[in-house]
C-alpha cells in the first residue's frame, strides 16, 4: 500500500545545551540535565523527481542522490544522520506493509555559521527533524516517545556511544532530566525483532522528565569557534585506564549527586542552589580533565568560566568540551553587566551567541 500524507512537510527541531551530567550520562541510567535552545535544524520533505531519496543541505556540498538497495540507501556519503533517519522510518513503514515514494529532503540550519557547527547538537536536531518530517510526509502517526525512539535508533547506528540526550532535548524541548537506555541493547532488539517491536518494548534505563525552567536566571552562551568531535572524545575516554577505575566511579557518583541536587533546585525554584550545582558540575569536569588529560578545558573554555564566575554566575563547558561552546547561568535579579561579560568573553576569543531556551521541541 503506498503511503499517503501531505505532499510537502516542514519540521524544525531545536538545538541543545548540557546543563549538567555530560560524560556520566553515556552510561545507561545516569541522569543529565539539558535545555533546548532557539536555534534549529529545519527539514522539508516533498515528493522526489527520481526514485530513491535526494538530500540537499545548506551545510553540505550539492544535492546527494541515494538509491534503495535491500532497505538501505546507497550513494555518496552525504549526511549519515539524515540517511539513517530516513532508513529507520522507511523500515518501520515496510514492517507495516507500506511502500515509500521517491523523496526529496532539504535541510537548513541555524546551528551552523559559514558551514561550521556551534556544537549545539546539530546531529541530534537533524535526526529528530528528519524522522518527524519523513513520518509526517508518509502519513505515519507517531507519539512523541516513538519519534524519539526512532531518532535514537537512527543515531545509535552511527554512534552507539552517544547518550541521546541531544535527541531527547530536540524532541521534547524545554529543560529536561534525561537518562539513556542501553543503546547496544535497543539496536540489537530492532535488528532481531524489527523497529515496530522496538517501539513497543521496554527500554530499561530510559527516562525523560520535563523540568520547570528557572525563573530568575539568564542563560549566556559562548562559542569557542572550534568544532569538536564528541565521538572521538568519548571514545578516547573509554580507552583510558581511568574508565572502570575507582576514579571513574567517584566521578559518576559525584555527578549523580549534583545532578540530583540540581533537579531538586529547579523543582523548588531555588536559584542559588542551581548555581551551586552547576559550579560543582564544572569542578567535577575539571577533576576529570586533570585525571585523564582529555582536553575538555581549552584556554577559551577556561576563560569563559572564569569571566562568568567573576560576574557572579556559574559556568561550564556544555557537553564534551575541547571547543564547541560553554554556558553561564546568572541570577537575573543580581546586578551584572551583560554587555561587559560579553565584551570580556570576546576579548578572550569566546563569541557570545545570542540564544535563549526553547520551550517547544519538534512539532508533530
Ligand atoms: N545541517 C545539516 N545537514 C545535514 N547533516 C547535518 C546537518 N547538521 C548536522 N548534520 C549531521 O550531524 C553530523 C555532525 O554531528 P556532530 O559533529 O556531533 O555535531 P553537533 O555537535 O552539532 O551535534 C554531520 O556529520 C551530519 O551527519
Ligand atoms: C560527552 C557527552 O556526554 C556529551 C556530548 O555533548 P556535546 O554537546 O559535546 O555533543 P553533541 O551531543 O554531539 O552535540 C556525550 C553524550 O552524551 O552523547
Amino acid at each position: 500500500m503506498p503511503v499517503t500524507g501531505p505532499r510537502t512537510v516542514t519540521r524544525r527541531a531545536p538545538g541543545k545545551l548540557f546543563v549538567a551530567g555530560e560524560y556520566a550520562v553515556v552510561e545507561p541510567g545516569n541522569q543529565a540535565i539539558l535545555v533546548a535552545v532557539d536555534r534549529y535544524i529545519t527539514v522539508t520533505v516533498s515528493d522526489g523527481a527520481l526514485p530513491g531519496v535526494v538530500v540537499s543541505s545548506d551545510v553540505g556540498a550539492g544535492p546527494v542522490h541515494h538509491s534503495w538497495r535491500d532497505g538501505r540507501l546507497t550513494g555518496a556519503a552525504g549526511s549519515p544522520h539524515v540517511v539513517a533517519a530516513v532508513e529507520t522510518v522507511v523500515r518501520l513503514l515496510a514492517e507495516r506493509g507500506r511502500s515509500v515514494p521517491p523523496l526529496a529532503v532539504s535541510i537548513s540550519s541555524t546551528l551552523h555559521e559559514d558551514g561550521r557547527k556551534f556544537g549545539l547538537g546539530s546531529s541530534g536536531a537533524v535526526t529528530v527533524a528528519t524522522v518527524t518530517a519523513v513520518a509526517a510526509h508518509c502519513g505515519l502517526e507517531l507519539t512523541v516517545e516513538e519519534r524519539f525512539r526512532l531518532a535514537l535508533l537512527a543515531a545509535a547506528r552511527i554512534d552507539p556511544k552517544g547518550s541521546g540526550g541531544d535527541i531527547a532535548t530536540s524532541t521534547w524541548g524545554g529543560w529536561i532530566a534525561y537518562r539513556a537506555p542501553d543503546r547496544d541493547a535497543v539496536l540489537d532488539l530492532a535488528r532481531r525483532k524489527g523497529v515496530d517491536e522496538a517501539l513497543r518494548a521496554q527500554w530499561p534505563g530510559l527516562s525523560v522528565r520535563r523540568l520547570p525552567p528557572p525563573r530568575n536566571l539568564r542563560l549566556e552562551v559562548g562559542w569557542t569557534g572550534n568544532p569538536v568531535s564528541t565521538t572521538s572524545l568519548v571514545t578516547d575516554l573509554q580507552r583510558r585506564t581511568w574508565w572502570g577505575s575507582s576514579a571513574h566511579r567517584t566521578f559518576v557518583g559525584a555527578t549523580g549527586e549534583l545532578v540530583h541536587a540540581a533537579v531538586t533546585a529547579l523543582e523548588d525554584g531555588d536559584t542559588e542552589g542551581l548555581l551551586r550545582q552547576v559550579r560543582r558540575a564544572r569542578e567535577e569536569l575539571v577533576r576529570l580533565d586533570d585525571e585523564v588529560r582529555l582536553g575538555i578545558f581549552t584556554p577559551e573554555l577556561t576563560a569563559l568560566c572564569a569571566i562568568a564566575e567573576h560576574a557572579g554566575g556559574a559556568a561550564k563547558p556544555s557537553g564534551a568540551g575541547g571547543g564547541d561552546c560553554g554556558i553561564a547561568l546568572l541570577d537575573a535579579e543580581a546586578l551584572y553587566d551583560r554587555s561587559q561579560l560579553r565584551r570580556r568573553w570576546a576579548a578572550a576569543g569566546v563569541l557570545p551567541l545570542p540564544v535563549s531556551p526553547a520551550m517547544e521541541g519538534v512539532e508533530e
